[in-house]
């Protein structure tokens, strides 16, 4: 009984991350930003994790999900990360326990982090009133409309603050040069935008069914009227198709992925071609494969999410 007890209660520095950690407990990073461990599950050899801390672009407190496989043990070999944004409705849940991504992170021994989809329980007026804006739909970048520019900065807390607190706390892992991004439908335009803006931040990207060009889609017009207001110029800085036309940073080919039975596809709200056909015009190479069959759904997902890895794992351990 006190044996279990004292295992339950067991903490360490995150400096020296072991993947043999169980229960809940508080670890202090090098910033002394405390990461309080939700869970942590054992899955191909390596611990599928779930920590809390408190942000402070978004001001709450928010989940995060860090695997760490097998190669990881010991926290003497650096390895590559992949960070994964998920889409609407999501929370840093569904990709961990849909996806199957673990199989493939073991076998390449990539770590991959994966955030939530918005600010949680700030309580905004009108942040759960649908499904597509507010709770769940922080489409990944800095609001400038109130009431949501305090609290909707989805863009810096993923590529800043997340990006530099995995580098902090996992330092003895990470291999900060070694960073690709992915991400599905609202996550897909957050992976596009998060890597164009930040010209070598990733050095791989791909996207399951990404909303390309939000300017010309409803989800889009919708969220950047709520997030940025009426003015345009403002909309394009966050739109893969107009980010692609002047992207002028290091070699990038971007993998597009999307499932040719997909509602939200035929609905016209994810618009893969535009970002095509931008590319095309100024020579950045993509891959778009359509999917026969496949919807917008985590069958879908994990039906490929292998063939991504390798995709990412073939640039980041070249
Ligand atoms: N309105 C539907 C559709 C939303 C939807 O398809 N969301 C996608 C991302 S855009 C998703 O990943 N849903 C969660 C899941 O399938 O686990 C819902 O509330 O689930």
């Amino acid at each position: 009984m006190l044996t279990a007890i004292a295992s339950r209660l067991k903490f360490t520095y995150i400096k020296q991350v072991s993947i043999s950690w169980s229960g809940s407990l508080k670890v202090k990073t090098s910033k002394m930003e405390a990461l309080e461990l939700v869970s942590s599950n054992k899955i191909f050899g390596g611990f599928q994790k779930v920590y809390s801390h408190e942000s402070s672009e978004l001001k709450c407190k928010m989940n995060f999900s860090v695997y760490l496989p097998p190669q990881a043990e010991g926290g003497d070999v650096k390895l590559p990360v992949i960070f994964y944004l998920s889409g609407l409705t999501c929370n840093e849940q569904n990709f961990i326990t849909k996806s199957g991504f673990q199989r493939y992170a073991a076998e390449h021994g990539i770590i991959v982090v994966g955030p939530d989809t918005s600010p949680r329980g700030v309580k905004i007026p009108g942040d759960d009133e649908s499904w597509d804006f507010g709770v769940a739909a922080g489409f990944y970048l800095d609001a400038t409309n109130e009431p949501w520019a305090k609290n909707y900065r989805m863009g810096s807390y993923v590529n800043k603050e997340l990006y530099d607190l995995i580098l902090q706390a996992f330092g003895n892992v990470v291999d900060g040069e070694r960073i690709g991004i992915m991400g599905h439908s609202m996550g897909g335009h957050g992976a596009l935008v998060s890597t164009l803006r930040n010209p070598g931040l990733y050095k791989s990207v791909s996207a399951f069914a990404p909303i390309c060009n939000p300017t010309a889609c409803p989800w889009g017009v919708k969220a950047f009227s709520g997030y940025l207001g009426e003015d345009k110029c403002k909309w394009v800085e966050w739109d893969a198709t107009e980010l692609v036309k002047k992207y002028d940073g290091p070699p990038l080919t971007l993998l597009i992925d999307q499932g040719a039975g997909d509602s939200f596809y035929i609905q016209k709200q994810l618009l893969p071609e535009n970002l095509v056909e931008a590319c095309r015009s100024v020579g950045v190479p993509v891959i778009l494969n359509l999917r026969e069959g496949y919807d917008h759904s985590y069958y879908y997902i994990s039906s490929y999410i292998g063939e991504h890895f390798a995709f990412h794992a073939k640039i980041l351990k070249a």
